[in-house]
């Protein structure tokens, strides 16, 4: 069961002025509410704006006309500084390529994220660096670098790393598509899992219908539109 609203998206739109000074609509009319605890996918081919939306979502960019709220608030009217804050908080990126710091251990990589936090956060971020290692089963590679890790165990790394903050949304983009296919299960069975314990919300955007299958609602974005998918969640 969905509980408090998180992200909600209203006749979103985002346009690019191109050098020849057309205009290129990349998205149009996209309605999406995000709610604690909910699991979506957005599937779509390479070019239909997913890395946009994702970007709107992760309050990166804005959209060009339309409503993005954040927990009650519309985005346009959030500070910078409470954006980021927000960003780096509530919020927690998941990508294609790992993005380890590399010459760093998983232990290091996965305290990134508390550096520049205050208070317990800071104070803590070893032990809360090694429970989110912990947590996704790498207790036992804290001191390893990313290079002696295989992708899968990178890919480990990355998402305790995005959930060491404990954020409210969970932003995955192509999380598996540097894996194969066995190991790319698992790593979503493992964000799913995660994020599920934590009753934040987890929003998978993929290329790959059998990654969108493990979702709990499906959309398809196409031709800059997100249209609902009526399929049975495999978890
Ligand atoms: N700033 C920009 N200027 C011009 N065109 C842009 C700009 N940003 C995006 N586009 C175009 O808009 C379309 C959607 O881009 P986007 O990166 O969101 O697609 P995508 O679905 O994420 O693609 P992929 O799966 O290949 O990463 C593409 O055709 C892209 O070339």
């Amino acid at each position: 069961m969905s509980g408090a609203e998180l992200l909600k998206l209203e006749a979103v739109t985002r346009s690019v002025q191109l050098p020849d000074d057309s205009e290129l609509q990349i998205l149009s009319g996209i309605d999406l509410t995000v709610s604690e605890g909910d699991h979506i996918a957005i599937v779509g081919r390479s070019g239909t704006g997913k890395s946009t939306l994702l970007n709107i979502l992760g309050l990166l960019d804005t959209p060009t006309s339309g409503t993005l709220t954040w927990s009650g608030t519309d985005a346009s009217r959030l500070s910078a500084r409470r954006a980021a804050r927000i960003r780096g908080r509530d919020l927690g990126f998941v990508f294609q390529q790992f993005n380890l710091l590399p010459g760093r251990t998983a232990l290091e990589n996965v305290m990134a994220p508390l550096m520049y936090s205050t208070g317990r956060d800071f104070w803590q971020r070893r032990r809360l660096a090694t429970e989110s290692l912990e947590r996704v089963g790498l207790g036992d590679r804290l001191d390893s670098m990313p290079q002696t890790l295989s992708g899968g165990e990178q890919q480990r790394v990355a998402i305790a790393r995005a959930l060491v903050r404990r954020p409210r949304v969970v932003l995955a983009d192509e999380p598996t598509g540097a894996l194969d296919v066995a190991t790319g299960r698992a790593v979503m069975e493992l964000l799913d899992a995660a994020t599920g314990e934590d009753g934040s919300a987890l929003i998978t955007i993929t290329h790959d219908s059998n990654v969108a299958a493990l979702a709990r609602a499906q959309f398809q974005l196409d031709g800059g539109r997100l249209h609902p998918l009526e399929v049975e969640a495999a978890l």
